[in-house]
């Protein structure tokens, strides 16, 4: 075999860590590496339950096919951890600042943690300090505690929960085991309709999704009661897209005043249209404010001439 150390592995420096896909309201993560499937199992369950994030820890060295090529590989990468050489791994993450529990799961290898997984953890333990982590494991027929110490010894700071080991004869109780150890972690789905999301608003535009947050506000709140809505926003005066909502939106009570700048939303009264600005635009009292494209996403209103989107919560 060559190539297996991962010593040499050149790793590329483009992103300095991903941002997991938020499907959630984050306060649960769960990280997986798994090689036959198992474990990915295992851990789709988990956040299909709590209907939450997950991202999987990849080698950069793809997993050999071959059964004995892989055990060969996986016992000189256990071999090389212990001599504080870890594999290359091409999954990385900024922070867990936003999640209360972080699982973390991996195949059995030769009795240790798969080394994927000691890699990331031994590139993340400072990340990991305070935090709650629940460790969860498939193998043949091994136990998870050997694992178990070795993720403490790269995480001193974080607080371990109960784990969860499937072998491959437990399996097949894969649903009741998982569920009946998230209730004992007192870990549930995350709720969604809380008051953040729901002034969330996708925007779909062709072949990109941005979002929106809306305000707490009559006008905004009429408009989030008739989503989804598909439309066909045109061009105004080179700095907003516009559209006419029929019948149109109440705003009786809401604030009046707007300084609209690149992103925001607003209601110009006396036409009764809904600008979304991709430029600064004049301030004016006949603008009511009913909220704003997050991040850089007003990027997709720049396109010239009209566009089709689909607004839905
Ligand atoms: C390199 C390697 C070493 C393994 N060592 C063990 C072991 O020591 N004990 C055990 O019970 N199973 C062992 N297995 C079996 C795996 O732990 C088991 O098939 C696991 O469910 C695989 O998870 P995955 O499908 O997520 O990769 C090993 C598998 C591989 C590939």
């Amino acid at each position: 075999a060559c190539g297996s150390s991962g010593d040499d592995s050149f790793v590329p420096d483009e992103e300095p860590g991903m941002s997991v896909d938020s499907v959630g309201n984050g306060r649960y993560l769960v990280l997986y590496s798994s090689r036959s499937g198992n474990t990915e199992k295992v851990a789709r369950q988990i956040s299909t339950i709590l209907h939450c994030d997950i991202l999987e820890v990849e080698p950069v060295t793809a997993y050999e096919e071959d059964y004995n090529a892989m055990l060969d590989r996986a016992s000189e990468e256990l071999a090389a951890i212990d001599r504080g050489n870890y594999p290359a791994i091409a999954t990385s993450v900024d922070g867990f600042d936003k999640y209360d529990l972080i699982f973390i799961g991996y195949p059995i290898w030769y009795g240790r943690m798969a080394t994927p997984m000691q890699a990331f953890l031994h590139e993340h333990a400072s990340k990991l300090e305070g935090k709650r982590v629940a460790l969860f494991a498939t193998s043949g027929s091994s136990g998870i505690s050997t694992s178990a110490n070795e993720a403490r010894g790269f995480c001193p700071q974080a607080t371990f929960t109960e784990t969860l080991l499937l072998t491959s004869s437990g399996l097949a109780q894969m649903e009741s085991r998982v569920a009946t150890w998230l209730e004992g972690l007192g870990a549930n789905r995350e709720e969604e309709e809380d008051e953040v999301s729901s002034l969330k608003v996708k925007i779909t535009v062709g072949e990109r999704t941005v979002t929106a947050t809306m305000e707490d506000n009559v006008t905004a709140k009429a408009f989030l009661a008739r989503l989804p809505l598909e439309v066909e926003l045109s061009d105004y005066a080179g700095a907003e897209k516009i559209f006419y909502p029929s019948p149109k939106l109440s705003t009786e009570g809401a604030p009046r005043g707007g300084n609209p700048t690149a992103g925001s939303i607003m209601l110009y009264e006396p036409w009764g249209n809904v600008a979304i600005f991709y430029k600064s635009g004049s301030a004016s009292n006949s603008l009511i404010p009913m909220g704003r494209v997050d991040g850089d996403g007003i990027e997709v209103f720049r396109e010239s001439g009209s566009l089709r989107v689909k607004f839905e919560r």
